[in-house]
């Protein structure tokens, strides 16, 4: 069976490849400024011999339909080409950002689930609607494939009521649906699921600290998530590179009623303009680097109020579990950033982290501890894998 992963964002796909029962990853790739003149996709095969081959593609994209048109071209290259025919893959899994209520779990797509993704574009304005999207391209290109939606709210089904419920009428509960979801739940699980299983220890408690464009944390018993930083939408929470995190509602209103801003202005100034880009003019990290490198205060300012926001949600969830035997770095900045790292651990001594200095400058692959030796809470890279997740989900449900 070849499983085909896409998680389609508003001007990107990623995508990858897979064999199942192998789980052997076949390729992966990235379409980036779709819609654009200057689109790019990079596109890399795996072989079991030899180093992955890169390849890269620049041309014109007007949408994403073209962009994975382009894909499938490279899929059944005849020469480079991993497949003879796009009627080869028989799942496509989606990652798609908001499930609301309704999906605590990985669902077969079909006519009603894609009108519960759309009546969720409000809540995930920059995600659910390009998930959707993506959905319906893929049922175009693979009409006789099977789809799946893997959701980033299902992990967080399991918080109780006390952590998921906000302190509102109870009515915009109840018939609004209005309550924390949480998101990045497939990185989450993965992680989690590494930590413990390398932990030895099946009831561990962990901190598991995603750190991407999107920022989340949440703390994870078990296995099972028990609180997490993002809400009703991905906006709450830590610092991110466009979206603000944690904000008074009281600027809100001062935004609508003093300042005269639009609904939709507040929407992009939050989720666009916001989080790191609002602080230093950069949303990518190392932009941010680069700027601190060179003396910047800016930037200086903006990575020590990143890691601060981390260190906060570190001794909230660090009460939330009643103690802690992990703390747990993923995505593109947590794998990557040692500074974040360092700033995000540092004046923890008192909850028993202690992190090596050495250890956490290190570059490998894989999981990679970055403790010192004597230190209660170890402290872990966990380099995440949402498509290898989403691919065992789909593997899953379409077995039965
Ligand atoms: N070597 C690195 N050092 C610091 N930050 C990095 C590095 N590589 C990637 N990043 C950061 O990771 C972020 C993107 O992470 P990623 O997990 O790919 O996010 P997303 O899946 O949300 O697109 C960007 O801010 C980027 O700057
Ligand atoms: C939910 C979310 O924030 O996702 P991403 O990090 O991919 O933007
Ligand atoms: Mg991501």
């Amino acid at each position: 069976m070849n499983i085909f992963v896409i998680n389609c964002g508003s001007s990107s796909i990623k995508y990858q490849l897979f064999r199942w029962p192998t789980e052997q990853p076949v390729c992966s790739g990235l379409v980036e400024r779709i819609g654009a003149d200057n689109a790019t996709i990079t596109h890399k095969v795996f072989s079991e011999a030899n180093d992955p081959t890169t390849q890269q593609l620049a041309l014109a994209l007007p949408d994403h339909e073209a962009g994975l048109r382009e894909v499938v071209k490279l899929l059944t290259d005849p020469t480079a080409g991993v497949l003879h025919d796009p009627a080869e893959i028989t799942v496509v899994g989606h990652r798609v950002v908001h499930g609301g209520e309704i999906f605590a779990a990985t669902t077969f797509i079909d006519a009603e689930v894609k009108t519960e993704i759309r009546r969720l574009f409000a809540l995930a304005p920059l995600h659910n609607p390009a998930n959707l999207l993506g959905i319906e391209v893929a049922e175009r290109i693979f009409p006789q494939a099977q789809q799946v939606a893997v959701f980033d709210t299902a992990f967080h089904q399991t918080l109780p009521e006390y952590a998921f419920r906000y302190a509102l009428p109870e009515e915009l509960y109840t018939e609004q649906r209005i309550r924390v979801y949480g998101f990045h739940g497939t990185s989450h699980k993965y992680v989690a699921e590494q930590a413990t299983a390398y932990l030895g220890k099946p009831d561990a408690r962990l901190i598991t600290i995603h750190l991407g464009n999107g920022c989340s944390m949440a703390a994870v018993r078990g296995n099972k998530s028990l609180d997490t930083s993002m809400g009703f939408g991905p906006l709450a929470g830590l610092v991110m590179g466009t979206r603000s995190g944690d904000i008074d509602p009281s600027v809100v209103l001062h935004l609508l009623q003093e300042l005269h801003y639009s609904p939709a202005q507040v929407s992009n100034l939050l989720n666009k303009e916001s989080g790191m880009l609002g602080l230093t003019g950069f949303s990518d990290m190392r932009d941010i680097t680069a700027a601190l490198n060179q003396g910047d205060a800016r930037a200086q300012l903006a990575y020590d109020l990143y890691a601060y926001r981390i260190r906060k949600y570190i001794g909230a969830y660090a009460a939330v579990l009643n103690g802690l035997d992990a703390l747990v770095f993923t995505a593109g900045v947590g794998e990557n950033d040692a500074l974040v790292r360092q700033l995000s651990c540092q004046n923890l001594e008192f909850l028993g982290v202690q992190l090596d200095e050495a250890k956490n400058q290190t570059r490998a692959p894989g999981l990679r501890e970055i403790n010192r030796p004597e230190s209660r809470v170890k402290v872990l890279v966990v380099p995440t894998n949402e498509e290898l997740e989403i691919a065992q989900q789909c593997a899953a449900l379409v077995e039965g």
